[in-house]
């Protein structure tokens, strides 16, 4: 099983500015040529707050606080009824630089309003607005077809909102 992270940045929503998000459009690897949060998988060792600050680094060059990184959701993504990906998701309202293109992402500020879940993994739809505007959910998703995960079909979901999320992480 894979261990991964994915991290929204989050700025606006004051004084009459939209709020947004920093999206990134993936350039390589699962995923590829679609929108996400910045992420991925956990190095050896390394903590998923850790890995969540090292890929907003890598990707987009954005510094993240682990600290003021607010847990927001699991995810489990099961293929073919064995679980492929176990996702932290993080939000953040505190980051210091610029996002810039990286090899891995090309990054994008959206109007949350505007995110283009026709461009992102099937379950984004589902769980990501509850997500932007606060709330937390563990999720699973199942997918059917074989590897890799981004052919494979997605055919169901179970979702729990509100949840108290493990402190653990
Ligand atoms: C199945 O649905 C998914 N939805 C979303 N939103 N994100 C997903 C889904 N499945 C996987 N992901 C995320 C989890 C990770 O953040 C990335 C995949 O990361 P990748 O395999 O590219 O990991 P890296 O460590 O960045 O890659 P390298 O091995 O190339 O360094 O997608």
């Amino acid at each position: 099983m894979i261990e991964a992270t994915l991290c929204f940045p989050l700025r606006g929503d004051v004084e009459g500015d939209a709020k947004e998000v920093l999206l990134i459009e993936k350039r390589r690897g699962l995923g590829q040529g679609w929108y996400n949060g910045p992420g991925g998988k956990l190095e050896a060792d390394e903590t998923p707050r850790e890995c969540a600050v090292r890929e907003t680094r890598e990707e987009v060059d954005l510094a993240v606080d682990p600290d003021d990184l607010e847990r927001a959701a699991e995810l489990t993504f099961v293929l073919d009824g064995e679980t492929h990906t176990f996702c932290h998701v993080y939000v953040t309202e505190t980051f210091e630089g610029q996002p810039r293109e990286s090899p891995e992402a090309r990054p994008e500020w959206v109007a949350i309003e505007e995110v283009p879940y026709d461009r992102m993994w099937e379950d984004d739809r589902l769980w990501l607005p509850g997500v932007l505007e606060g709330r937390t959910v563990r999720g699973e998703f199942a997918f059917e077809g074989g590897r890799p995960l981004d052919e494979a079909e997605f055919v169901g979901h179970d979702l729990e909102w509100d949840v108290p999320l493990s402190e653990e992480f």
